[in-house]
């Protein structure tokens, strides 16, 4: 039987926030009488997680995945539900269950920032306990591949962004985690830096056979990364498989596009039942067709107007993504 690394049952996080009144007068009343709203942030999520997978876990912003990592993590107790990591309730914080998980998180550093990211390794290692030789080997490897060893000794506060996530990662690694959880890893990169962590990552993972969960808005991240795609909407899931179905998700459309010589009426029937996004001062539009219907809508379009030029491809995640969170009824989260 395959070991779970994660399993949540009915996991739920909700928030209360007081609100205060404007004014001198809102101060005033608040002190007898406090307002408040409740954020549920995460609901009745259920979730299994086996030993070496990459999930992708995906949805727009404020649908909850930091609050699920951060439950994960333990850095937040849940309101509900249960959750098992590593055989370990996450908000004990216990020593033996830390050693066995890492938490990267792009937007927050967690390296001290007036010392050099080595000294933070050093402090790091004591606090690990690990062995000598095996860190220097570690310290060698990741920083030979990430091409950061000229600057281990350069203060965190010095280095370029992307510089400093590849320490970051680098101090997330040193003990050899279990479970990695990487919150946007590769957020405000530049196309390059973001590869370069990407194949990290990946030759990483082929190397530990670790299980990886992994925030991303860069769909690039996840296609590359990730075998399976968890999606949250509005604090619940809403999709859970493989990445090919995802993409599927859909029905079978194809985005096609088609360049014209000159202006066509938008207006159009061929064009206006098929989702189209104009560009190029409407001498380009993109289609979303259905497989079956492709062959004769193409030939129609190419028939009665001016296509200088037309492409087909299959449906990029990232178009699944903005069609299923604009539209989140396709996969019935009310
Ligand atoms: N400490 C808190 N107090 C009140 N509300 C909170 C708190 N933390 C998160 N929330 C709310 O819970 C919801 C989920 O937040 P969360 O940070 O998990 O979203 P996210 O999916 O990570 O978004 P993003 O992609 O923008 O990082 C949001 O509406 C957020 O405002």
């Amino acid at each position: 039987m395959e070991f779970k690394m994660i399993q949540t049952d009915k996991l739920t996080k909700s928030f209360k926030s007081y609100k205060k009144k404007p004014g001198f007068k809102g101060s005033i009343e608040s002190l007898y009488k406090r307002d408040y709203t409740i954020k549920h942030a995460v609901e009745g999520f259920d979730l299994d997680i086996p030993d070496g997978q990459i999930v992708g876990l995906l949805g727009p912003n404020g649908a909850g995945k930091t609050t699920l990592m951060k439950m994960f993590t333990g850095i937040i107790v849940p309101s509900g539900g249960e959750i098992n990591v590593l055989g370990h309730n996450p908000s004990e914080r216990e020593k033996d269950f830390r050693k066995k998980i890492a938490l990267v998180m792009g937007q927050k550093s967690q390296l001290w920032w007036d010392i050099p990211a080595m000294d933070s390794f050093l402090l790091l290692q004591k606090y690990y306990e690990i062995d000598e030789e095996e860190f220097k080997e570690k310290i060698e490897h990741m920083s030979t591949i990430l091409e950061v060893k000229d600057l281990l000794h350069i203060h965190v506060r010095k280095l370029s962004l992307g510089e400093r996530m590849k320490m970051e990662l680098m101090a997330s690694l040193l003990h050899s985690p279990e479970v990695i959880f990487l919150d946007e890893p590769t957020i405000g990169l530049d196309l390059v830096a973001q590869e370069s962590i990407r194949k990290f990552i990946k030759d990483y993972h082929q190397k530990n056979q670790c299980t990886i969960i992994l925030t991303s808005h860069y769909m690039a991240d996840v296609q590359e990364l990730c075998s399976r795609i968890v999606l949250i909407l509005k604090g619940k899931k809403a999709y859970d498989g493989a990445i090919g179905e995802f993409e599927k998700i859909l029905g079978h459309e194809k985005r096609v596009s088609f360049i014209f010589k000159s202006k066509v009426d938008r207006e159009d029937q061929l064009f206006t039942k098929f989702k189209p996004e104009w560009s190029q001062g409407d001498l380009k539009v993109e289609l979303l067709i259905p497989e079956e219907e492709l062959r004769e809508v193409s030939a129609e379009i190419i028939t009665k107007f001016d296509v200088s030029d037309f492409n087909t491809e299959i449906l990029p995640i990232e178009k699944v993504m903005k069609t299923l969170m604009s539209n989140p009824e396709i996969l019935s989260v009310k």
